[in-house]
């Protein structure tokens, strides 16, 4: 039961996820924060997988969640896209939400162009999408199918379909996880461009401690059913980055996650 849900959420119109009419509530928000959750409790069968998140993402910060397999880091992420209304807690998400998903959620009836165009709120939607697409490189492909599409390409065709809705919160659910590993870096570069240009909260739900580092200002780890640990990565560090500038802080998320690093005692 939700006896304390407090929610503001503006969700942008969306073919997946976010367009659901739970993301849909727009109410005046009171936070130039991104999205803020505090003491968020959600119980499946009487065990509590989030028991007291707090949880703030500024405008225009990307922030990293990483936690153990099945420790809520996509229970947390539905709470925030409003796709999860049966927890505890507040939350607010005062900005347009969309989210992407490790599987591109592509309408297989429709041509890409028209998948990213599909419910856009704009004065012309074919052409925003167009343009959308071209951002990911994918302008040559608008009237492609999206069986046709490698899924490197799938994913990019995804993020475009999330970033013409101009979001102010962008919600990433191990959107790289499928993907092999040299896509992965292109990938990588490309999400980085994508946020440096459009500039929306982040939070990127990753099992990779690497990647986190890579990306993201700050690094959160979920871990029975709190955020058990935050690393601040810094706003000046250049990306990308140098992994070796970034060991210790790898060192500690490891240890936050419970992995003792081989050769390390
Ligand atoms: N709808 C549901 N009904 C029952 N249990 C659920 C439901 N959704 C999630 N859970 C449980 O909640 C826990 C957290 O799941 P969640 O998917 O959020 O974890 P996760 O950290 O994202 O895991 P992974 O990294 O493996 O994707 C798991 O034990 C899962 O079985």
């Amino acid at each position: 039961m939700a006896t304390r849900f407090r929610r503001t959420v503006t969700a942008a119109t969306a073919p997946s996820a976010a367009a659901t009419g739970a993301a849909r509530q727009a109410q005046s928000g009171s936070t130039t924060a991104a999205a803020e959750v505090s003491e968020l409790t959600r119980t499946f069968d009487g065990r509590p997988v989030l028991d007291g998140v707090d949880l703030r993402i500024e405008a225009g910060e990307f922030v990293a969640l990483l936690g153990r397999s099945g420790s809520g880091k996509s229970t947390l992420l539905r709470i925030l896209a409003g796709l999860d209304r049966d927890a505890e807690g507040a939350v607010e998400v005062p900005v347009p939400v969309m989210v992407a998903f490790q599987e591109p959620r592509l309408l297989p009836w429709k041509r890409v162009g028209a998948n990213v165009a599909l419910g856009l709120d704009a004065p012309d939607p074919a052409a925003a999408a167009a343009e959308a697409l071209g951002e990911v490189g994918l302008g040559g492909h608008l009237d492609a199918w999206p069986v046709t599409l490698s899924g490197g390409e799938a994913q990019r065709a995804s993020l475009a379909r999330a970033l013409v809705r101009e979001p102010g919160l962008l919600l990433l659910d191990e959107p790289f996880g499928a993907l092999d590993a040299l896509t992965r870096i292109s990938m990588h570069d490309l999400v980085l461009r994508l946020w440096r240009r459009h500039r929306p909260g982040v939070l990127l739900v990753t099992h990779d401690v690497d990647e986190a580092l890579l990306l993201a200002d700050r690094v959160l780890v979920l871990a029975e059913g709190r955020i058990a640990h935050e690393q601040h990565i810094g706003l000046d560090r250049p990306r990308p980055r140098d992994h070796e500038a970034l060991a210790r802080s790898r060192a500690d998320l490891l240890t936050a996650l419970g992995v003792d690093p081989i050769g390390s005692t």
